[in-house]
């Protein structure tokens, strides 16, 4: 079984290539969503304990425990060793569960990917990737962004240029939706002919 790894800087498309890849019939293991998951159960009280005030009717209020790590960047490390090790383990399940079900390719969406050591445990690396003026206007469109939050969010990442270095793929999201899904197919492609040819 090949483990794809997928990641990019925030706002590059990594979940809507994600999402062409599922359409492929990739399986694919998404760690935002299991964040999103662990924060309505498992993490809930866990987060509750290191920062009071930021669950409400048993959810983690991402809003407010944003706002709290705004505040203080340094806890980041705090909330980290917390959500991290069950993250993995949600990743290792999947990655059990398809390798016994036969899977040829699976996809790992780990944004993260470099600045956690996922890279180990990936076969390849794909890298969504654009213009940093398009990344930024698409980030500075959501809804509760600022200048300041983007500024934060950029210095925890791995700067795009590094992680365009270490990749095998690159997606280039710079284009339209239909470019970024042909070029998934292209890359599904390779990776399976490369797979029998053992390179
Ligand atoms: C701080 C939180 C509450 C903000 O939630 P919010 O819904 O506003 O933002 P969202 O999760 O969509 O993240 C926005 C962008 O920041 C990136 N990001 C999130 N956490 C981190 C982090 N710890 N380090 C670097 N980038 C991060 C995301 O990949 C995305 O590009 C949330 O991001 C969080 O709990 N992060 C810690 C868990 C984590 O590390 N997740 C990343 C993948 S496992
Ligand atoms: N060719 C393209 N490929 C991917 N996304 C595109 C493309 N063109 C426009 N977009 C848009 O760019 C945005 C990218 O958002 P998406 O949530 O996929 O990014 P992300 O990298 O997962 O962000 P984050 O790291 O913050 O979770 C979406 O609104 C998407 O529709």
């Amino acid at each position: 079984m090949i483990v794809v790894g997928l990641t990019g800087s925030i706002g590059m498309g990594k979940s809507t290539a994600a999402g062409f890849f599922a359409e492929e019939g990739i399986p694919v293991n998404d760690a935002d969503a299991v964040v999103h998951d662990l924060y309505t159960g498992e993490a809930v009280p866990l987060i509750e304990a290191a920062f009071p005030g930021t669950t409400v009717n048993g959810r983690v209020d991402r809003q407010a425990l944003g706002a709290k790590l705004q505040k203080n960047p340094e806890m980041f490390r705090e909330l980290e060793a917390i959500v991290h090790p069950l993250v993995r383990k949600r990743e290792q399940d999947f990655v059990e569960r398809h390798r016994a079900c036969g899977s040829d390719l699976i996809v790992l969406d780990i944004p993260l990917l470099f600045e956690t050591g996922g890279f180990e445990r990936v076969d390849k690396i794909v890298v969504v990737s654009c213009d940093p003026e398009i990344q930024r206007a698409r980030v500075l469109a959501r809804p509760n962004m600022t200048e300041e939050k983007f500024k934060l969010i950029l210095a925890r990442q791995t700067p795009d240029a590094e992680k365009r270095k270490r990749a095998d793929f690159i997606i280039d999201t710079g284009h339209e939706l239909g470019e970024t899904r042909r070029r998934i197919r292209e890359i599904i492609t390779a990776i399976r002919a490369a797979a029998k040819t053992g390179t």
